[in-house]
């Protein structure tokens, strides 16, 4: 099955529209829609120098074309400096494309990277697509970011540090974990998804010396969780958790907020990691980075985010539209376009996840890490 999704290359100063030229060039075995204004994507392929020919919905693309719906924007682009007032532009493309996508016309969604600040100065209040497309859809999701050897949820996701002790509650953190056990089960064929839960605090708490959200929260939802079936460690300190042999004891590490999990993600692999929406009706892939205004327009930019969304989401949709997935133990586990939790690693070919860097510690699980 050859999947149709939408493209959105997001802030039209940022490296999204060359990134979308790179990825037409090296098309997924996808369908892509790019819901975009068709000047600013001509405007990334003559700064490149790649060819790029524009089509109407309908028309089958090759490489160096692109089947666009258009998105106008308010003012033309100009790499590097984001307008405020291409926000409704940059926003319309996104609900235009989730909206399609829940109305069954597309499989999935790829997503480049949005200017979060340029948006809000645009006059609307946004605080992150994942955010925007679990309120279009009307279901609660959960971020994971994933690498070919890390995968990291979060509790929360885009708001204050200050605000987040209050914003993990006992239902909103059982609720969080079973999205991410059913996500793993069904997209990735996962049996019993190994979960390692950190904990908030410094030292998960010290016992209630350093916090008592561990106590209060985080434990009596692993217990009942635990009880209820679903494999879950933890909460574990998180300047241990990602040590090499507790990540070998899990498929994914959920993070409380933000900055535990994602540092640690981008540090191990920053170029392929890929930004997954975990929960929403149908699979929505994104880059990892952000807009890189610096780069835009310069032809420097790493497609590798891009294309390993378009490939993973390919795949995504491909499995969802397939016929009751095989759910398997850990070792029948998907691999996604490299991208396997650890628990699968070892049956990705030999090197396809990179190799352990020089002076590595002994110990890390099969497959290597970047
Ligand atoms: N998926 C999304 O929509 C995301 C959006 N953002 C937004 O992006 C804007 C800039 O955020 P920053 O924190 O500066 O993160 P950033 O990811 O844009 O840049 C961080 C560093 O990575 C480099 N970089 C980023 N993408 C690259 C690529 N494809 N190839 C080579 N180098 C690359 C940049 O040059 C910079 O040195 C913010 O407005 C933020 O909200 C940030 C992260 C994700
Ligand atoms: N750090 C991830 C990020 O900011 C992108 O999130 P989203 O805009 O896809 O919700």
């Amino acid at each position: 099955m050859r999947p149709r999704l939408a493209l959105v290359p997001g802030e039209p100063a940022g490296v999204g529209p060359e990134l979308c030229v790179r990825l037409a060039q090296q098309p997924p075995d996808a369908d892509l829609v790019a819901f975009a204004d068709p000047a600013t994507l001509t405007a990334a392929a003559e700064a490149l120098r790649l060819p790029l020919k524009l089509l109407s919905p309908g028309e089958h693309a090759g490489p160096g074309e692109l089947v666009v719906k258009p998105v106008p924007q308010a003012t033309p682009v100009r790499f590097g400096h984001a307008d405020p007032a291409n926000a409704a532009a940059v926003i319309g493309a996104l609900r235009e494309a989730g909206a399609a996508c829940l109305r069954g016309e597309f499989h999935g969604l790829v997503t480049g990277p949005v200017n979060k600040a340029s948006i809000n100065a645009g006059g609307i209040a946004y605080t992150g697509t994942t955010e925007l497309l679990a309120r279009q859809a009307g279901v609660e999701v959960v971020m994971m970011l994933a690498n070919p050897t890390l995968w990291v949820a979060l509790a929360t996701t885009h708001l204050p540090l200050r605000e987040v002790p209050d914003a993990i509650t006992r239902p909103q953190l059982t609720r969080v974990i079973r999205i991410i056990d059913a996500a793993l089960r069904r997209d990735f064929g996962l049996a019993l998804p190994r979960i390692a839960v950190l904990g908030l605090n410094p030292h998960a708490g010290e016992q209630g010396h350093l916090g008592r959200e561990e106590i209060e929260v985080i434990e009596p939802v692993i217990a009942a969780l635990r009880a209820d079936g679903l494999r879950l460690s933890g909460p574990f300190p998180a300047d241990t958790a990602f040590l090499r042999p507790r990540l070998a004891q899990c498929d994914v590490v959920l993070a409380m907020y933000h900055d535990q999990g994602l540092p640690v993600l981008k540090h191990a692999g920053f170029e392929d990691a890929v930004n997954l929406t975990l929960g929403l009706p149908y699979p929505r892939v994104a880059v990892d980075h952000g807009t890189a205004l610096e780069l835009a327009g310069r032809g420097d930019a790493d497609p590798s985010s891009l294309i390993a969304a378009a490939a993973l989401c390919t795949q995504l949709a491909q499995r969802r539209v397939a016929s009751s997935p095989p759910v398997g133990a850990p070792s029948g586990a998907m691999l996604l376009n490299g991208i396997a939790p650890a628990g699968a690693r070892s049956i990705a070919p030999e090197g396809a996840h990179g190799i352990a860097p020089e002076g590595a510690p002994t110990g890390w699980p099969e497959g290597g890490r970047r």
